[in-house]
This record gives C-alpha cells, structure tokens and sequence, in this order.
C-alpha cells in the first residue's frame, strides 16, 4: 500500500510475522440500562482484533465506544473498517515482537483513530507476551500492585433503584466505590438524587458524580458547592472546555477530574501545565494506546495531580488491557472502575475475572492472561451465528 515506509525491527527471517488480521463486532446486552447524560445504553459493541502471526500465537485487543457515536468521533464499525482497511496493510509482513516500533509505524499512516491505535496495540502486546511467558504488565515495566479497587456506576435513572443497587454491591463486598451518572436532568434534581444516595449509604461508601460535560459553567459553580455539601467525594468533567474546567478547580471543596478533556499525552500536559483538574481519568482507549495511557500517568504524577483508572466501558479483553497498564502506575490514588465485564450479560472468557473484596485481580498469566470462549463470540458476532439460529428458528 505505502512504498516510503520502511520496515521495523530486526529483518532475521525467524523473527515472527504479523501474518493476518482478524475483526468482529460483537454485540452484547447490559444487565440494565445504563443512562448517561448523553444517551442511554442497552447494550455494548465490542470491536475485537485478533493478530495472527507467523510463530502461530495470536493476539487479541478491543476497542469500545459508548453509545456508538454520542460519545467521540469513532464507533465499533468505523474502528473495525479502519483496522481492515488502512492498518492491516501496514502491519501484514512486519516484526510482530517490535510493539512499539510496530505501533509507530502505524503512526505515520493513520493519524488519529486512538481507540483502533489501542485495540491493535493490546492484540500485539497480548501476543507478545504469551511469546515471552510474560504478563502484559511486564511488557510495559512491571506491575506495582496486582489487585485494583474497582467503582460500580450506578446509572439506573431512579434514586429507590441505585441505593437498592448500591446496597446489594455492598453486600456481595464487590463495590463501595460508586460513581452517579447525572447531567441530564433539572440540576436541583440530580442534587437531591445525589444527595439522597450519599445519606443513605453514609461513611460506608464513597459517592462520586459524571457530568460527562451536562452543565453550563454557571450549574458547575452551583452544582459543586452543593455536591460538596452532599458529602460528595469527586465531581467528573461537569463542563466540556479545559478553560472551564480550570477556572472551577480548587474553589469548591471537592475533587475536580478531568475525562473527556483528555485525549492522549498532548492533552494532559496542556491540562496539568494549567493546574486544570485535581484528578486524571486515564483511559487507554482515550489515550491512544497502553503505552500512552502510561505517558498521561507520568505527566500527572509530575503535577502532583491524582489518578483514577477510568473506562470506555470495554468487555473483558480491554477490561484486562486496562487492569495491566493500571498496575504499572506509580501512583493510583482513586482507584479504578473496570467493571466494564459487569455491566454484560455474556460471560465471552473461558474463565471470568476475579472481582472480590472490593478489587479486580489483575491477571498473572503470560500475555492478558485471559482466554476467550470461542464459541460464546462465534454466537455473539454480528452476523454470525445468533442471527443465522434466529432466521432458521423463523421459518421453521
Ligand atoms: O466515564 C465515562 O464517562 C464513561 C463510563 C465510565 C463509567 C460509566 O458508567 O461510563
Ligand atoms: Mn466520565
């Protein structure tokens, strides 16, 4: 396809290949509806990338959005035609073991696209590592900590139904963490919602709100004053702009945490440069990749702003990617909400992930350390065997 480009890595014929490129989408239901300030979810699309190489391992990675496209400029499908279409040419034939080379080079052919950048980056990383008997967590230094405390979104729309919610997560000891998906609703009301959770779950619970941007900078203002007041421990980008953001910071006694203000490196050192959040939601998909995801952590620690282990809401695949970078982090003073694999119906591993005691346990097996059940995806790919069943079950 591009002939300027040079290949990467050593050229021994030995070396392992990229040899093909595998896609799916696989589409899978939400326990519940999930409703955010933008849209409500009932389900979720995973774009899932499979690289084959030439030494037979194979690699998986995956990308998510939330709500297809209400959330950012890429979706399941764009992601999944992008990695058909403009990397397969640039990675079929090149050094599977040269991640970062690999990646780089991919760099120079497509701009942006992060959340595709991270899928693919994931599936090489996953695949390297089970070349090396090493967890993905080695790969990228070495892992601080190997169990992370995880968050639980409550975001049913009713205030009788989260606290019931919250309550049975304390019960089962699998969340004390919770984040309120509020913004799309009166103001006074999400306070009063919010409000009426914190006293109900007392000093046995944190309780922290997404805005994903709902509010004018004028309902920030008064939203944070009354949210602190609530007993609220963190408020997550109530407005769109960085300039807004920084001008909120610091005046209300609450945390302030940047999310979709932050799109990779660049982004977070304009944002820590102005001292605009106290907190940074790293997500690898929205930093285009782990090895990214890990730049934002550094640029924070350095301007003595706190970290939180954010989501795009990924199924298990980009759930463990998540976990394996998180690990890494020098500082993870917010905890996590990987509960992405949660919020399914599907269990699409051979062996779920271990949530308990509040944490996730980060997987210790060579690449992502996780397996996927093949023929749970063959029934959940799009086109694939669920609608074949559905059709044969109508005409007969
Ligand atoms: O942080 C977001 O904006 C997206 C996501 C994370 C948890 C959740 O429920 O939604
Ligand atoms: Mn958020």
């Amino acid at each position: 396809m591009n002939t300027t480009l040079t290949s990467v890595g050593p050229t021994a014929a030995s070396l392992p290949l990229v040899e093909r490129i595998e896609t799916l989408l696989v589409d899978l239901p939400t326990i519940r509806p999930h409703k955010l300030s933008v849209a409500t979810m009932n389900g979720q699309t995973l774009m899932l990338v499979k690289v084959h190489c030439s030494d037979g391992i194979v690699g998986i990675g995956e990308g998510t959005t939330i709500a297809g496209l209400a959330y950012g400029g890429e979706s399941p499908e764009s992601m999944k035609l992008a990695v058909d279409t403009y990397f397969r040419p640039v990675m079929v034939g090149q050094d599977a073991t040269a991640v970062r080379a690999l990646m780089a080079r991919i760099g120079k052919m497509v701009k942006e696209n992060r959340f595709a950048k991270c899928a693919v980056e994931t599936a090489l990383l996953d695949a390297h590592g089970k070349r090396l008997g090493q967890p993905v967590s080695e790969l990228l230094g070495g892992r601080l900590r190997s169990r992370l405390a995880v968050a639980w979104t409550l975001a049913s729309g009713d205030t009788k139904t989260d606290i019931a919610e919250a309550e049975k997560m304390l019960d089962l000891r699998r969340h004390r963490i919770f984040k309120l998906k509020i913004g799309a609703r009166p103001l006074r009301q999400d306070i009063a919602h919010v409000a009426a959770i914190k006293r109900a779950l007392g000093e046995r619970a944190s309780v922290r709100v997404d805005v994903n941007m709902a509010w004018s900078e004028t309902d920030a203002a008064y939203g944070m004053a009354a949210l602190a007041d609530a007993g609220c421990d963190l408020v997550e980008q109530p407005v769109a702009s960085a300039a807004a953001l920084t001008r909120l910071v610091r005046r209300f006694p609450v945390a302030l945490m940047a999310d979709e203000s932050l799109h990779g490196p660049e982004s977070a050192f304009e944002l820590a440069k102005v001292s605009g959040a106290d907190v940074f939601a790293v997500k690898i998909e929205q930093s285009g990749g782990l090895f990214n995801a890990q730049r934002v952590a550094v640029i924070a620690d350095a301007a003595g702003i706190g970290l939180y282990g954010g989501t795009m809401l990924e199924g298990a695949v980009g759930t463990v990617a998540s976990a394996q970078v998180f690990s890494t982090f020098t500082n993870l003073q917010w905890g996590t909400e990987l509960f992405g694999p949660l919020l399914l119906t599907e269990e699409i591993l051979t062996a779920p992930l271990t949530y308990s005691e509040f944490e996730l346990t980060v997987p210790a097996g060579p690449g992502l350390g996780i397996e996927l059940d093949e023929e749970r995806l063959a029934f959940f790919t799009r086109d694939g065997l669920r609608k074949t069943i559905s059709i044969a079950g109508q005409g007969g």
